[in-house]
């Protein structure tokens, strides 16, 4: 210690302390400098407007989206947003020409009325002409309530009004027709705020519930379409994770009608996960419209409804559902009614979609299926293709299923 204390005090001492010092003061100066100018090399931007432009996302990239709140179903969040891009979307087809092409193929489907006028424009109307026309009405899904009630209206009016005259009979049977399919039913999509209510509260949302086949995904894209039409921005949900072909086809439509895809990032992921996601990116983008599809198949009628009642509660944490769409496959006739029945029961069904009437000869499947469930056709699908999706309108209905 003493030789220390000697050697700090002797004139090599003092200059190596001088040394230390000045190496120490260097090191410091150079520290500093160097934050300095790592910082000037990339200033972070303070304002939005200095922010570097972030490089367009390219079509059909998946970003992962943000994790969702809790949800206290035990919702694991793992959706992915499948951004539509870029790319060329398709035009939807003008109203008109859509219409008039839509009332072509029901005409061209249903040879209902042909039948029916060919049989009361005969002369004098025996038990067997009753049996044919009831037999045209059973084949045509009218369903057994439905047709006796037309038959008695039938029987009646062509007995008291004696008539025989073509022009006539098919104004009985148009009216008939028209009183059974319920023209007074409110057949609207209610996807805008109520009048005077919180125009806040969107997104508005709709739910597609069906068996599987049934066009849940097809109606979902063609709706999606017909609203961007209508001016509205539109978001979809793929909650049917069943398969991730569905959530693919979704995908597909959402690039051609310009709509993103909030989806999961795995096969088998929770529905009602990705339906809440859906809703609360809906919220968060200030969308109009949020359309949820579902997956249509499960084992039993109570996994069934225990799905379908999750995706909807987890949904009206945030908003309430604006629509639940029942989407039924006009060809499946009574015995797709039964399976019908099974998801009105699951969830509160607002309105049916009845899809594949351009294949069925059965457009009386229209009538027993809003007597059976009491709830409104809402739209008809017409066709694979986009434009193949049309409001219901029963005057248009009657018209083409007997002929103008
Ligand atoms: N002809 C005709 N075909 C349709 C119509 N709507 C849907 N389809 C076809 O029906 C098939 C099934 O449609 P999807 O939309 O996959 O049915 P889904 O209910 O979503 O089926 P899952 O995803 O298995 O539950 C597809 O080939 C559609 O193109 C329609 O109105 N008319």
């Amino acid at each position: 210690m003493d030789a220390v204390l000697s050697l700090l005090q002797s004139p090599v001492g003092i200059a190596l302390a001088v040394l230390v010092a000045v190496a120490v003061l260097a090191l410091v100066v150079w520290g500093v400098r160097r934050g300095r100018a790592g910082r000037d090399e990339a200033p972070l931007p303070r304002r939005e407007e200095e922010a570097p432009e972030r490089p367009p996302r390219a079509p059909e990239e998946s970003i992962p989206a943000e994790p969702a709140p809790a949800v206290d179903e035990g919702v694991p969040a793992s959706p992915t947003v499948a951004q539509a891009g870029a790319g060329a979307v398709e035009a939807p087809e003008s109203v008109p020409s859509r219409m008039q092409r839509l009332r072509a193929r029901l005409a061209g489907a249903g040879t209902i009325g042909a039948t029916l006028l060919g049989v009361l424009s005969r002369a004098d109307l025996q038990a067997a002409d009753w049996e044919e026309i009831e037999d045209t009405l059973l084949m045509a899904d009218l369903g057994v309530p439905a047709t006796e009630r037309l038959m008695g209206a039938l029987r009646t009016r062509v007995k008291v009004e004696g008539t025989r005259d073509p022009q006539a009979v098919r104004q009985i049977l148009a009216e008939e027709l028209l009183a059974l399919v319920d023209p007074a039913m409110d057949r609207a999509l209610h996807l805008d705020p109520a009048p005077g209510g919180d125009a806040r509260v969107r997104p508005a949302t709709v739910l597609m519930v069906g068996v599987n086949g049934t066009g849940k995904t097809t109606t979902a894209g063609k709706l999606a379409r017909v609203l961007v039409a209508e001016g509205k921005s539109v978001l979809l949900g793929a909650a049917d994770t069943f398969r991730a072909a569905a959530a693919d086809q979704l995908a597909t439509w959402g690039a051609r009608v310009g709509v993103d895809v909030v989806r999961a990032d795995r096969e088998g992921a929770d529905p009602a996960s990705v339906a809440f996601d859906a809703v609360r990116e809906g919220a968060e983008r200030g969308i109009d419209v949020v359309i949820v599809d579902t997956a249509g198949r499960l084992q039993t009628k109570t996994a069934l409804m225990d799905e379908l009642g999750k995706v909807k509660r987890v949904i009206e944490k945030q908003v309430p559902v604006s629509e639940v769409l029942l989407v039924l496959d006009a060809t499946t006739g009574q015995n797709g009614l039964r399976q019908a029945e099974v998801f009105a029961q699951a969830a509160d069904v607002t309105g049916i979609v009845l899809t594949k009437l351009d294949g069925s000869a059965k457009g009386g499947i229209v009538v027993s299926v809003q007597r059976e469930l009491g709830v409104p056709v809402k739209l008809v699908g017409l066709g694979e293709g986009p434009d193949d999706l049309s409001p219901f309108d029963p005057h248009d209905f009657v018209n083409a299923i007997i002929g103008e």
